[in-house]
């Protein structure tokens, strides 16, 4: 079993570079990181030196990107995958210098998401620098896309440590990798792809804030503010450019005792089970996962 210590990253390739790049820093509120890499972009939310990456090209997520305790633990990881028959490749210096992760690897899920593992991520010693006071204080998960999500757990409780927190139905698996209530989430969809990507805000009123600006920018919400029953976090999601949906968050719950949780499985035909204020359901946008055209250890 493969332990996955924290998620790390999002990738994402984008037409539009500029677009994306302003959107997810004048709107969303996250840093530019300089970059000497031409087309390619880095937004720090955090300690990590960056967690959201635009690369400049065809539009779609490029890959997910999580970390391993260390060196060890990452070459445990590639046997690990290629003896369940995964096709496994190294990242060369380039590709790990582009991530900010000192050695990584990088694979696709049963479903075709593509999944990175990394021995360390780089933190800078910088303080954040916010581009607005959007309150961020942490990149909280990631959701991808699977057409099963009771497949996809099976792949990840298995392969990996993630501990399902609670399940929507057959719409959504949360998983946990730590005391965090989850920090990945599989959603039911038609094909690979990512989901949402979040940020945890500070308070309530840093999200109440932000909602009000986003609105005031014309930015398009697609649900919230509203509280998952689920985490107990208070939510609102919006679009980005290219079908990137952005999630700002607040609370949500620990689960410090592992034993002492009974995953809890809330009915998908109900609209509280995703927001129990019952506001607005919409559709939820996603970027679809592109396909390893290029050897991932470039891309
Ligand atoms: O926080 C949650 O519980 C949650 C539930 C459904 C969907 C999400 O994106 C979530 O973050
Ligand atoms: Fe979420």
């Amino acid at each position: 079993m493969i332990t996955l210590t924290d998620i790390a990253y999002v990738r994402s390739g984008v037409e539009d570079l500029q677009g994306a790049v302003r959107f997810a820093s004048e709107i969303v509120g996250l840093e530019v990181v300089d970059s000497d890499e031409p087309g390619v972009a880095h937004l720090r939310a955090d300690a990590r030196g960056h967690c959201l990456t635009f690369v400049q090209g065809r539009s779609g997520v490029i890959s997910s990107g999580f970390t391993v305790a260390g060196p060890e633990a990452l070459a445990e990881a590639e046997t690990e995958l290629e003896k369940q028959g995964l096709l496994v490749e190294r990242g060369d210096r380039a590709g790990a210098r582009s991530r900010g992760v000192s050695e990584y690897i990088a694979f696709d899920d049963p479903f075709g998401n593509r999944v990175e593992l990394a021995a360390a991520q780089f933190r800078s010693a910088d303080p954040v620098r916010l581009t607005r006071g959007a309150g961020i204080t942490e990149f909280g998960h990631l959701c991808l896309d699977a057409p099963d999500v009771h497949e996809a757990y099976r792949f990840w409780s298995t392969t990996f440590n993630a501990r399902v927190s609670d399940w929507v139905g057959d719409g959504a698996c949360l998983m946990r990798i730590d005391p965090v209530h989850h920090k990945l989430a599989v959603f039911r969809g038609e094909e690979a792809a990512l989901c949402h990507i979040n940020f945890q805000v500070d308070s309530l009123d840093d999200l109440m804030r932000n909602w009000h600006f986003l609105v005031d920018q014309g930015v398009e919400i697609v649900m919230g503010p509203g509280r998952h029953p689920t985490s107990g976090s208070v939510f609102l999601y919006f679009r980005g450019p290219e079908n990137l949906t952005y999630e700002y968050a607040v609370g949500g719950r620990l689960i410090e005792d592992d034993s002492a949780w009974t995953p809890r499985v809330f009915d998908l035909e109900q609209p509280s089970s995703i927001d129990m204020w019952r506001g607005p359901v919409a559709p939820t946008t996603r970027q679809r996962q592109l396909p390893q055209t290029v050897p991932a250890a470039t891309s």
